[in-house]
């Protein structure tokens, strides 16, 4: 009994299970407010689908319940935090250190970013016309997908593609890599080369998937590339960034975790002003 109590203690320390009580909080102080401290935000959207009663799935239609459990908000809310913050930040990562190696790409985006000076509108209208930015992003995630592992789709009928039988029930997982490296699909130019303007020619629309394909495909996409632009031009005006201190040999990108990450990334900002 003592075992099982120390274990529950330990359990209840881990990371996860620290981070969805504190969520349990945040989502009950929430449903507690009246109407008139209602705020607009996707956990206010969630809960005001959500209920305490019993959902019943009807299972002879395709019907989904737009009803939502208190606990399923609970792990909306965990499921956004994990999946919005280390991608974001992993992307970035990845977008340092081709600036760091690639000054020319550097200064052709920060000539562009120039072109579009801050006249105190938002970021996001800002950066809406920055075609060389888009590029950018693009192509630093067809070579690093961040979470390539991340698209799996169950089959839902046996079926036969290109002769392969796939049976009902098989999970199925494309091979993010191959395709994002694939010559038939990015050539002319070799894609192994970091080559931003090859995004400006129409490719097959299941070539390139960093975000996932079709209609559950990553519901954070515009936000994280908002951010990820809106990051990177603050940064560029202010900083100029360069390689740093053994950056090659610390770059080894460990494909161990859910993220495809870098085991660290050393650089070095000048300022510019
Ligand atoms: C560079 C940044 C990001 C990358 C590369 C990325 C990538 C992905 C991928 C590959 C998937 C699976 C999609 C599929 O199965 O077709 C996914 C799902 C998801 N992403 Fe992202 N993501 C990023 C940022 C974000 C952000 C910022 C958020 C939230 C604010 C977010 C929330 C989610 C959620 C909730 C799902 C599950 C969607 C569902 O199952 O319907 N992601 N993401």
């Amino acid at each position: 009994m003592r075992i099982l109590h120390k274990w529950k203690k330990t359990a209840e320390e881990l990371p996860r299970f620290w981070f969805v009580d504190r969520l349990h909080h945040v989502v009950n102080a929430r449903a507690s407010l009246d109407e008139t401290e209602r705020r607009i935000d996707l956990l206010q959207l969630m809960l005001d689908v959500a209920t305490s009663n019993e959902i019943k799935d009807d299972n002879n239609s395709d019907v989904i319940p737009k009803k939502l459990q208190y606990e399923e908000v609970v792990n909306n809310a965990f499921l956004f935090m994990i999946a919005g913050y280390e991608t974001t930040s992993t992307a970035l990562t990845y977008c340092t250190y081709i600036l760091a190696t690639h000054p020319t790409v550097q200064e052709k985006l920060r000539k562009e970013i120039e072109e579009y000076p801050d006249n105190n509108e938002s970021d996001y209208d800002r950066v809406h016309n920055m075609v060389y930015l888009d590029s950018f992003i693009r192509e630093v995630l067809r070579m690093f997908p961040i979470a390539p592992k991340a698209t799996t789709r169950e089959c839902n009928t046996t079926t036969t593609v290109c002769s392969y039988v796939i049976e009902k029930g098989s999970v199925i997982q494309p091979d993010m890599l191959s395709l994002h490296y694939d010559p038939n699909l990015w050539g002319p130019d070799d894609p192994n080369l970091f080559i931003p303007e090859r995004h400006l020619t129409r490719r097959h629309p299941v070539a390139y998937m960093p975000f996932g394909q079709g209609p559950r495909n990553c519901v954070g996409m515009r936000f994280a590339l908002m951010e990820i632009k809106s990051c990177l031009v603050h940064l560029l005006t202010q900083y100029i960034i360069l390689p740093g201190d053994e950056m090659e040999q610390k770059f080894k990108i460990l494909d161990v975790h859910f993220v495809r990450q870098p085991e660290a990334l050393y650089i070095k900002l000048a300022k510019r002003f």
